[in-house]
């Protein structure tokens, strides 16, 4: 590291320093020295950081933030599709498993064309940066040179991500199905791929669609692949009525207890959805340190159903919020967080003294959840010194915004405002390992 790089950035601070508590530093700095943390702290110490910095000689850059402006943690997506963006905001007329049959497996069999995949995944990549995603946990698609291209996009940006390439041997669309022989030979060559690149900020992810479209054995397999490489594991589980009967009918087992049958239960393992677990199942995954990307605008444009965030953590999993892209329409992860308020709300109407989440709840999920759910808690989600520069400067007095603000704020207010009425207007700093890429 050389002295030149380090960087201070001096205003009001909130962040996540554990689960569900958060702390705001009014006027604090937080240092930054290549891509870490160094450093943060209230304005009583910082005249004395200063000094040190200069001492040691090193050329520093300081960032003032306004009174209009705050410092939080980048945020974590925990599940979105990449190839699914040109299909945000269609086909909800259908439930999940007629809308993959439809609208998903038809727009992604087109991915063998790799000017399409270079267009929709830059484009993808590009535009959750804006929105603040400074971490995205990806499904691709079954092709592996398409994959391919969207770890190129993630690179090319500059985002933290986990790429999959998708494992499907059993589909209802002729053209965009595996054999197991593919299907692993090619996540073998996947990951080699991505592990060559040697980008610190990437990394592959083992990637079994759902249980309905591999077998128990195929499943097994991939897990294998995942403890031999020492890599997470990305799948979707009890999303919708239908399809959980289905799995029941087909494997004579739970949901999770198929996946962990099959070794998929890992405490490297992020689940989409997770909205009809039992008591049992929510146990078991608890218990193997598994996490949930809770995915709200999905869960109800796809009419699947009201996940309870507060049963998950109550039951001590790790959770997340994801995008879902196409199943959701929105790449914000700000959207994803009033989602998870609504349906909160929505789930208190019918439940006896339950408090719904609020703004903080979810702001923790936005961030150091999402962090933990991915297992990368160790590097990002919050201002911890050692940890990894990822944060967003967010304004509520940008030009042209959704809403205006009239009357000053408090540092929480802003918060506030922008977890109700912000998008990616608001987000008007993006940095990633330290590094400015909005
Ligand atoms: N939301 C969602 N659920 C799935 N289950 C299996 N595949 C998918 C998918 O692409 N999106
Ligand atoms: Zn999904």
């Amino acid at each position: 590291m050389t002295k030149s790089e380090v960087k201070i950035i001096i205003g009001n601070i909130i962040h996540c320093p554990q689960k569900l508590k958060i702390e705001l530093l009014e006027n604090g700095f937080v240092v930054v020295q290549g891509k870490q943390i160094t450093a943060i702290g209230d304005s009583a110490t910082f005249q004395h950081q200063l000094t040190l910095l200069q001492a040691q000689g090193n050329q520093i850059e300081t960032i003032h933030l306004k009174q209009s402006q705050i410092l939080i943690p980048g945020f974590v997506d925990t599940h979105i599709h990449a190839p699914q963006y040109p299909n945000a905001g269609l086909g909800y007329d259908k439930t999940l498993l007629d809308w993959l049959n439809c609208y998903t497996f038809n727009l992604e069999r087109r991915y063998r064309d790799l000017n399409l995949a270079e267009n929709v995944f830059d484009a993808v990549v590009k535009k959750t940066i804006n929105h603040g995603t400074t971490t995205a946990c990806y499904f691709a698609c079954l092709f592996t040179e398409a994959s391919i291209v969207l770890v190129d996009s993630v690179i090319k940006y500059g985002q933290r991500a986990l790429v999959g390439k998708v494992n499907m041997t059993k589909s209802s669309c002729r053209d965009y199905v595996e054999t197991e022989e593919e299907s692993l030979e090619n996540t073998i060559k996947f990951i080699d791929n991505v592990v060559s690149r040697n980008n610190p900020l990437v990394q592959p992810i083992i990637t079994p669609r759902f249980a309905l479209s591999a077998d128990i054995e195929h499943m097994t397999e991939l897990g294998y692949i995942a403890k031999n490489n020492n890599l997470s594991i990305q799948t979707h589980i009890s999303e919708n009525l239908d399809e959980v009967r289905l799995v029941k009918e087909e494997f004579g087992l739970s949901y999770a207890n198929v996946y962990d049958k099959s070794n998929l239960l890992t405490d490297k393992t992020v689940l989409a959805h997770g909205i009809y677990l039992s008591d049992e199942e929510l146990r078991l995954i608890a218990a193997k340190g598994s996490s949930i990307s809770h995915c709200p605008e999905s869960n109800t444009c796809l009419k699947s159903g009201l996940c309870d965030v507060k049963r998950l953590l109550e039951f001590g999993v790790k959770v997340g919020l994801g995008t879902d892209v196409s199943g959701g329409p929105s790449p914000s992860i700000c959207k994803a967080m009033r989602s998870a308020l609504d349906t909160s709300v929505c789930l208190s109407f019918s439940k006896e003294n339950y408090e719904p989440l609020i703004y903080t709840d979810v702001f923790y999920l936005a961030t150091l959840g999402g962090a933990e759910a991915l297992n990368l808690d160790d590097k990002v989600g919050n201002f911890t010194v050692g940890k990894e520069f990822d944060a967003l400067i967010v304004d509520m007095n940008v030009e042209n915004p959704q809403i205006d603000c009239f009357l000053e704020c408090t540092p929480m207010e802003i918060l506030q405002k922008f977890v109700y009425c912000g998008d990616d207007r608001n987000v008007v700093s993006v940095f990633v390992a330290g590094k400015n890429v909005k």
